[in-house]
């Protein structure tokens, strides 16, 4: 079911030939998880988030990555000084919503940094209603509404503020407002694995820095490398404890060969 006009597999290719560098700005649940996640994918992280440094840094990256999850005051001024620079400079930056809706806190800083313009916005399926201005279900960091009843709210939200959306959950959807594509595979539990999410968004960044004219297919190569490894560990894996190891082994495995074979994803 691959697309072949999809250049999944030669992204995934660059990124190992090209090992770029990734300023994460994730929470403090992700930091390792993340850093792992893209070391075994073929990409080069650095957690670097000070108001004195984050802008300066992001100058150096080849993509900027803001996830909101542990937000603190601090913790904001690093992503704007980020976000400006990179958008500045022209380099792609990826934000994640976690739970932006649950507190006047959040939702301030989720305001400010969606005007900053991200290239390219990856929530699960509450997050993204959320954002789009439509009623969601979601607990804390966890998603209650179901990744197919956020596709319309995801189109709207790719329209509203001119960027890739991606929504995530047991079929992945990424629209840049246009066109759209659902990638399919993954494992029911990788939700159970805390920061997954915020790992893939990294992961996102990896790839939009060696295609940084190509957002929408960077996206959807990051998804569709989750889906295929996540597939295949979801098969082996006793629970969430033996699914992470597992998982760092696959990413760092899978050639783009079998990438490509694997992989399942669906232009709309
Ligand atoms: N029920 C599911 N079946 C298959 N894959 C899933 C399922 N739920 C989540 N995933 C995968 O887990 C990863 C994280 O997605 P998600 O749980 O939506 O994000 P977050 O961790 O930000 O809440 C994605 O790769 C997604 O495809
Ligand atoms: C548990 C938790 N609390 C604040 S951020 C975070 C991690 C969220 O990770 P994910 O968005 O990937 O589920
Ligand atoms: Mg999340």
């Amino acid at each position: 079911m691959t697309d072949t006009s999809l250049p999944c597999g030669d992204i995934l290719s660059a990124m190992r030939q090209k090992n770029p560098l990734v300023q994460c700005i994730t929470n403090d649940v992700a930091m390792n998880i993340a850093a792992n996640v893209l070391l075994a994918a073929g990409a080069s992280p650095a957690m670097v988030s000070a108001e004195e440094e984050a802008g300066e840094f992001a100058g150096l990256a080849g993509a900027v990555t803001i996830n909101i999850g542990t937000l603190w005051a601090g913790g904001v001024a690093g992503m704007r000084e980020a976000a400006r620079a990179a958008t500045a400079a022209g380099i792609p930056w990826v934000l994640d919503p976690v739970a932006h809706y649950a507190t006047g806190f959040r939702r301030k800083a989720i305001a400010e940094l969606i005007a900053l313009n991200p290239t390219i916005v990856r929530g699960n399926a509450s997050e993204i209603m959320a954002l789009a201005g439509e009623t969601a279900r979601g607990q804390g960091v966890d998603s209650g509404d179901s990744a197919r009843s956020a596709q319309a709210a995801a189109t709207a939200l790719a329209q509203r503020q001119h960027c890739i959306v991606a929504v995530t959950g047991d079929v992945d959807f990424v629209t840049d407002g246009a066109r759209s594509i659902d990638i399919e595979g993954g494992s029911p539990v990788m939700p159970k694995v805390t920061a997954i999410g915020c790992a893939l968004t990294c992961l996102v960044g990896a790839c939009v820095a060696v295609a940084p004219g190509q957002p929408l297919e960077a996206t959807v190569t990051a998804l569709g490398l989750f889906a295929v490894c996540g597939e295949d560990v979801g098969r082996r894996a006793q629970g969430p404890g033996s699914f992470q190891p597992l998982f760092l082994d696959a990413l760092h495995a899978i050639d783009s060969v079998q990438f490509v074979s694997n992989l399942r994803v669906k232009v709309l």
